[in-house]
Order: C-alpha cells, then sequence, then structure tokens
C-alpha cells in the first residue's frame, strides 16, 4: 500500500520499534495517531515530529491498551493503516502481559476491522499485528510471552483466511522480528528465565530498531505475497516466511504447516 495521504492508528509508539515506525510513516506522508501509556515520552516525542511533519500530521494521545474505551475513543479521521505494537515482555506478571500482548492487540484489531470493511461502508485497509518470532518458535526463557505472541500469529493468520476478506477489503499481516534492542530486552530478575542466557545466545543475530523499522515499511508497501508472517532477521531484512512447527529440540524436521 503507498501510505501518502493514509491515516495511520499506531500503539506503543512513544519509544522503541513503534517510535520508529511512527517517524517512517510520517516521512512517507501518512498521517499518524500514536498512542502509549508514558506520557511524558509519547509528548516529547509528538513535539519532534510535528516540528519536522506538521503537526496536523502526528498527534500523541496517551492511553492504556487495556482499556478497551480509552482505546475505542481515539480518533483522528478514517485510519486505513492499524497497527497495534504496544508489548511488554515480564513472566511475574503475566495475566497483564497477556491483556497487553494478546488482548489488546485482538480488541485494537477488531475495531480496525469494524471501521475499515468495505462490506459495512469502510474504505478497506491493513491491520499489522506486531508480532515476535517468539511467535513462531518455542522458547523456554519465556513461556507466556511466547504464548501471547503464539496466539497473535493464529488470531491474525485466522483472519487473513476468511473468505469474505476480498470483500471485506481488509489485509493482515504479523510482524515477526528477531530480539530487537530495546527497553523490552533490559530486564529485572525474574522478568524471565534465564535472561543473561538469553541475551548471550541471542545477542549475534539481534536486530536494531532501524532494521525492524525498514523490513516493516517493506511489508506495508507490499501489495504481493499471500504470506502473513513476515520474519525480520539480522542481515536477511524481513521474509514471508510458512509456519513452522519444530521439534523439542528446536530446527530438525521442520514441519510446513501452512
Ligand atoms: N524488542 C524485542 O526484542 C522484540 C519486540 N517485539 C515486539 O515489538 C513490540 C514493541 O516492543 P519494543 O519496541 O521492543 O519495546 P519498548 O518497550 O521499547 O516499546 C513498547 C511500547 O509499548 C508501550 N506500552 C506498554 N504497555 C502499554 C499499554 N498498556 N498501553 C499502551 N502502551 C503500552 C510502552 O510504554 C512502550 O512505549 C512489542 O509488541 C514487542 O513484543 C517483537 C520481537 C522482538
Ligand atoms: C527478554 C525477551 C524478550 C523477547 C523479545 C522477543 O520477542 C525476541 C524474540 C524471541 C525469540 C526468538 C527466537 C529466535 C529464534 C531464531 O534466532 C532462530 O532460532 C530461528 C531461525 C529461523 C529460521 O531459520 O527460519
Amino acid at each position: 500500500m503507498d501510505v501518502s495521504g493514509k491515516g495511520v492508528f499506531l500503539t506503543g509508539g512513544a519509544r522503541g520499534i513503534g517510535r520508529g515506525m511512527t517517524e517512517a510513516l510520517l516521512a512517507k506522508g501518512a498521517k499518524v495517531l500514536f498512542c502509549d501509556l508514558i506520557a511524558d515520552l509519547g509528548k516529547a516525542a509528538e513535539a519532534d515530529l510535528q516540528k519536522q511533519y506538521g503537526a496536523d500530521n502526528v498527534v500523541f494521545r496517551q492511553c492504556d491498551v487495556t482499556d478497551g474505551d480509552q482505546l475505542k475513543g481515539e480518533k483522528f479521521g478514517a485510519v486505513d493503516i492499524c497497527v497495534n505494537n504496544a508489548g511488554i515482555m515480564d513472566e511475574r506478571v503475566w495475566e497483564k502481559m497477556l491483556a497487553i500482548n494478546t488482548t489488546a492487540q485482538i480488541r485494537g484489531s477488531q475495531l480496525a476491522l469494524d471501521h475499515m470493511r468495505r462490506d459495512r461502508g469502510g474504505r478497506g485497509g491493513l491491520i499489522i499485528n506486531t508480532v515476535s518470532l517468539a511467535g513462531v518458535f518455542p522458547s523456554y526463557f519465556f513461556p507466556v510471552y511466547n504464548a501471547s505472541k503464539h496466539a497473535m500469529i493464529g488470531y491474525t493468520t485466522s483472519w487473513a483466511k476468511n473468505p469474505k476478506m476480498g470483500e471485506m477489503g481488509v489485509k493482515w499481516r504479523c510482524l515477526c522480528p528477531n530480539a530487537v534492542n530495546t527497553n523490552l530486552l533490559v530486564f529485572e530478575e525474574n522478568q524471565v528465565y534465564d535472561g543473561d542466557k538469553f541475551l548471550e545466545w541471542i545477542k549475534p543475530r539481534m536486530l536494531e530498531p532501524e532494521e525492524v523499522v525498514e523490513a516493516f515499511m517493506k511489508l506495508i508497501q507490499e501489495e504481493e505475497g499471500d504470506g502473513v508472517i513476515y520474519g525480520v532477521f539480522k542481515g536477511l531484512g524481513g521474509v514471508f516466511k510458512k509456519r513452522r512447527l519444530v521439534d523439542a529440540d528446536g530446527e530438525s524436521n521442520p514441519i510446513v504447516v501452512d
């Protein structure tokens, strides 16, 4: 999709990957309403971005995505692209994590679909859920985070397969980066299991946020390709992936399931 002049709603945009996505979309001429829980960071980002791209093109709202009423109330003209990106990684508060990573992404998708669907007067659109490679592969370091992301792959790909989606005019995609150098990876003890081991294991393949943003922009602008899982890997950029089940020992004997 050509994003120029399009309306975007994006969650978790005050920092990290979401902050970069917001700026990249503005640079291509989109109008962005971004929200976040952290008001001071969000307002600072808004001031900065408005200076560069104009106050009519970018607005910040403080919003807790787990509050359905707050999420519903966010309006900034028509939304052509919805990016459900806010997420946390903290096994100690696993119910809250499911509320943010899964329930809120589902609610955001549902609201966007109702707004966009052509068969009910909307003008179509694109829904992108920021998932993770943790939604595709098992990782013992963070079981609930992993489950929260697996759920979003199931949800997003299921809507994408709906035979009436053509009529509705809405496309669905999952952005699945490998680990990214953001605040999400700064954790306290017990936030994940064997966190130091995870970081040591993942370090050589760790992405910078800009690499993910670049892949995200390709994914948005991609017209073709029915793959809804877009893996982002160090040195490879973004690639459409088929969903695979792997044995308990990891990579051996993957089974292609779609
Ligand atoms: N950093 C990583 O290694 C990876 C991150 N991801 C996913 O990317 C997404 C963005 O994460 P990052 O930019 O890495 O982390 P981050 O921590 O830098 O940014 C996440 C943003 O979401 C916001 N947020 C958290 N809870 C919220 C709530 N209840 N309501 C509204 N906003 C809320 C935070 O305030 C923060 O600004 C998440 O969904 C994460 O799971 C996916 C793969 C790898
Ligand atoms: C503190 C933890 C935060 C977790 C943030 C993430 O979402 C990071 C991603 C989590 C798991 C990543 C698993 C990565 C596996 C790959 O490095 C590789 O094993 C997969 C190979 C893919 C392929 O060959 O197609």
